[in-house]
């Protein structure tokens, strides 16, 4: 992804102490970052190990000379060597951190080296690396220390691992599992006589003792195997960091005040002392410039842009611009063919009490299920309130107006982005180089200029509402998606409608908005269709009523359908091949074992086939079929997420429990993580799911989660401003039970969300947007695209993981499932769901005389699953989804 700054004002340069980061590809890295810039007020910049800049250069038009890392390094006080996939005797894995241990004399800088950082030290000084019997991912172990150098007044240190190889220096310990005398564990080895172990973890028996970490007897480099940022990892992580800050502090003074004594020696020979207060008074030298000299100019110089280079940077910017800017003229002011064009400058709102009338009521007082239609909606309680406070508190209709209704599709393939009319005609397309840029722009302009006066408390005024597929999120992490099969029916990998008129549900006050900013006209409407909803939830208070029975209940008898009893009878489940399933659950126990992923969530995309329905009745329209499979889903499997959306070629009838992302208008945001799975089954009471879920297996799975989403939203909002706000608290759910997380991020000076009854009866300005400036950067809206695909789907690390499974699921195309579903609003909130427990159908033009639906399914593969455990996970969360579609 490009990433495009905003020009900030000019700031003073910093005083702050400078890290450089290495990144390795992990998905915890902006975790460290966050740490290190809190504990110890560093400024850490960020470069990726396979930096392009620092190879020479193939191409031959570009005679630029490769930079040199150690001119770079100049400008930084220390350096972070991170954590991630793969071997660190493997060039590809470790890329330029094996060039930070070679460092000598005035060009050495202190270094931290962290798991895959840590082993690539130990290797450069004579250790081996090795698998282990147990790799740990996301285990907490009590780590045995010297209490020395950063360990140094380090109490008990409970400590998060993310590894499957260790680091060998040939220690007794390792070898014979024993040592002659207890301070022989301290004692550095022949094999590798500069690294002195500093702590050991004897947690695992099979494992035996795991060297946790080294510090280099003459050079300033140390190195731990543990996480010290995990959110797992007590306070003493925290700890360690500054106690490393302060020895790399030390080192660096003496360093200095050694140099300077050369540099200086002639105008100082006279006699008076040589101290870093003087050398900052006589020569206005810092401590830095003392250090690094005149190079440091240097620097500065070569890594500034050239003035050539600036001026292409804006040009390109501009060129990615043109296009959204022309789609969203034509949303706003139309083309003058056949599409309209609507400001949404005016927020038309009306409101009522929903009384007892459900979603699913006013669907049908609209007459959704005769077209296209798109249905955000919480699963109830049966006394009508959220299932979970803090999800599924709103429902979203957004009507599609025949013939009207504009649509963006994306296509990756292609990389090209359609606007299409309302007869889902393409009235634009182009190719576009970052397809969330062009989301984001168009967004912008699409914001109203005012915030609408009147009742505004809903979280969707209008906007684009629809779904990202696992592959459009792929393209961010510059993972290649895989390609479409010959036959495969062709399906955009984004499809939003821009939604102009809304029916919103608060469910935990009742209360029910119907909105349209489709300019000064349409507040007709508004009025109109308040009016029949304001009937209609009077007719329904009158006939649930105690007195009235169930069958004169004109909205939820159920009535008898021959025709759809015929065809769920005709169903047929086709589920993924067991043997088959299982053999892929070890490949990715494989490539755990080996080191390259943490966690992989594997899926498989299993089939309910059925007769064709006009095979039954020529009558019975496809979207009235598909409205009804989606009422017995509501009814069967409950969720918090549960969606109905038809539109193009696609039905897709949504039962997921779990929230990607979502985001006020004042950009404060929520990820709340789903892993850890116990299928209801006779016999398993709450008492034992809450036992299996608190098994080290599956907080397991959960952590590695949580603290990716935490690196995802430390990225977006920086330092200090991310908190997990709940911890693996198990939910229960129709046919199952989770373990779920919550974590929270909000901007910097930007107060959190709802904390008093009051504010959350009645959602304030900073909930409205009315604080929020509109031209104010969507903080929010960054996290959703930087967090795509879903971790929850893919494992961690991300990107090696998802090119992993990628492979492993046979080059296939998740799709719709395992991508994202909700809406981005025009006021600047969105909030959407991952796609899992969802049923998807896509029309083709084939003749054959079979409805084919796709259930995804799958489950997080860690080092302790069994593959047979896995499948049967798989199996659950299948039913779950396909139970309502069979009789
Ligand atoms: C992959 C699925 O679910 C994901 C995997 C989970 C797990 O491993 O426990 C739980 C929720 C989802 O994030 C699915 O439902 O198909
Ligand atoms: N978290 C890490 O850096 C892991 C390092 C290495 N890939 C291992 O699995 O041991």
């Amino acid at each position: 992804m490009m990433a495009i700054k905003d020009e900030g004002t000019p700031v003073a340069p910093s005083t702050r102490p400078k890290i450089l980061y290495l990144d390795a590809y992990d998905s915890f890295s902006n975790n460290i970052i966050a740490q290190v810039e809190q504990s110890i007020g560093a400024d850490v910049s960020k470069l990726f190990i396979d930096d392009s800049r620092f190879r020479a250069n193939s191409e031959p038009d570009r005679a630029e000379e490769p930079l040199s890392l150690t001119e770079y390094l100049k400008d930084f006080d220390a350096v972070i060597a991170g954590p991630g996939p793969g071997w660190a005797t493997d060039e590809k894995d470790v890329g330029l951190m094996q060039d930070l241990w070679k460092l000598e004399r005035d060009d050495l800088l202190p270094v931290l080296g962290i798991c895959l950082g840590f082993q690539s030290m130990a290797v450069a000084f004579g250790a081996e690396t090795t698998t282990m019997i147990e790799p740990r991912h996301g285990v907490v172990s009590d780590i045995l220390h010297k209490g020395h150098s950063i360990f140094s007044n380090v109490d008990q240190l409970l400590a998060t691992q993310y590894h499957s190889l260790q680091v060998s220096i040939g220690h007794a310990i390792q070898t014979k599992r024993a040592v002659r005398y207890p301070g022989e564990l301290w004692e550095a080895t022949e094999l590798c006589p500069l690294l002195e172990p500093l702590a050991w973890d004897f947690d695992n028996k099979k494992n035996g003792a795991v060297l946790m970490a080294l510090r280099h007897t003459e050079k300033p480099f140390w190195g731990v195997q543990f996480h010290p940022e995990s959110i797992c990892t007590n306070k003493e992580g925290a700890n360690i960091i500054q106690n490393w800050w302060e020895s790399a502090m030390t080192w660096n003074t003496k360093r200095a005040l050694s140099q300077t004594v050369e540099l200086v020696v002639e105008p100082l020979a006279a006699g008076a002392p040589l101290t870093m207060d003087r050398l900052r008074d006589v020569w206005g030298l810092s401590y830095r410039d003392a250090v690094h000299g005149k190079k440091r100019k240097l620097n500065a110089i070569s890594s500034n842009k050239s003035f050539d280079e600036a001026v292409r940077e804006v040009v390109e910017f501009e060129k990615q611009r043109e296009a959204p800017r022309k789609i969203a003229n034509i949303i706003l002011y139309g083309d003058d063919k056949t599409v309209k064009g609507y400001e949404p400058e005016m927020l038309h709102c009306a409101t009522t009490g929903s009384g007892r009338l459900t979603v699913s009521n006013v669907c049908e007082i609209f007459e959704v299920q005769r077209s296209e239609a798109i249905v955000l909606e919480s699963g109830l309680q049966s006394d009508l309130l959220p299932l979970k406070v803090g999800t599924g508190r709103y429902s979203i209709i957004g009507l599609i107006i025949p013939g009207e209704t504009l649509r963006l599709h994306y296509y990756s393939d292609t990389k090209t982005i359609q606007l299409r009319g309302g007869e889902d005609e393409v009235v634009f397309e182009t190719v576009v180089q970052d397809v969330w840029f062009a989301i984001k722009t168009i967004m912008q302009r699409l914001k109203p200029r005012h915030t609408p006066s009147g009742p505004t408390f809903a979280p969707f005024w209008g906007g684009l509402v629809g779904f990202a597929s696992y592959e459009a999120g792929l393209e961010t992490i510059n993972v290649v998606p895989s390609e479409r099969l010959k036959d495969e029916p062709i399906v955009p990998d984004i499809c939003f409608a821009y939604v102009t008129r809304s029916i919103v549900f608060d469910h935990q006050v009742k209360k029910i908005y119907v909105q349209s900013i489709r300019g000064a006209d349409d507040r007709a409407w508004v009025m109109d269709a308040i009016d029949r909803i304001y009937d209609a939830v009077g007719q329904k208070s009158v006939v649930t009523t105690p007195s009235s029975s169930p069958a004169s209940n004109p909205f939820d008898s159920i009535p008898q359908n021959p025709i759809l009893d015929a065809y769920l009878r005709s169903g047929k489940a086709v589920l993924a091949d067991s043997f088959d399933y299982e053999s892929r659950v070890r490949e990715c126990q494989h490539f755990i074992s080996e080191g390259h992923s943490y966690e992989l969530c594997f899926t498989t995309q299993n089939r309910v086939e059925y007769r064709k329905m006009d095979a039954f009745d020529e009558d019975i329209m496809s979207g009235e079929l598909s409205w009804k499979l989606y009422n017995r889903l509501t009814k069967q499997n409950t969720a918090p997420f549960s969606a109905y959306m038809r539109l193009h070629n696609m039905h897709i009838l949504s039962s997921s429990p779990e929230r990607y992302i979502s985001w006020d208008r004042n950009g404060s945001a929520q990820c709340r993580p789903i892993k850890g799975t116990v299928q209801k089954r006779p016999g398993v009471t709450a008492v034992d799911a809450l036992a299996i879920l608190s098994s080290p297996k599956e907080r397991a799975e959960n952590l590695m989660i949580v603290d990716l989403v935490r690196h995802q939203l430390h990225g977006v909002y920086g330092a200090g401003n991310v908190h997990v706000s709940q911890l693996m608290e198990v939910e229960e759910y129709e046919t199952l039970w989770q373990l779920v997380s919550v974590i929270d991020a909000v901007p910097h000076g930007v107060r959190g969300k709802a904390r008093t009854p009051e504010e959350w009866e009645e959602p304030a300005d900073y909930i409205s947007g009315k604080k929020a400036s509109l031209n104010a950067s969507n903080q929010g809206y960054e996290a959703f695209v930087n967090s795509l695909p879903p971790g929850s789907m893919t494992g961690a690390p991300k990107k090696r993981s998802c090119e992993i499974l990628k492979e492993l699921e046979g080059n296939k195309r998740r799709g719709i499932y395992s991508g994202v579903l909700g809406y981005l609003d025009v006021g600047g909130g969105g909030d959407f769901s991952v796609v899992i427990r969802t049923a998807v159908k896509i029309e083709s033009d084939n003749d054959s005389d079979k409805d084919v639906w796709t259930i995804g399914a799958g489950g997080a593969v860690t080092a302790q699953s069994t593959p047979q455990g896995e499948y049967e996970e798989m199996v659950g969360k299948f039913n779950s989804t396909s139970r309502p579609f069979k009789l």
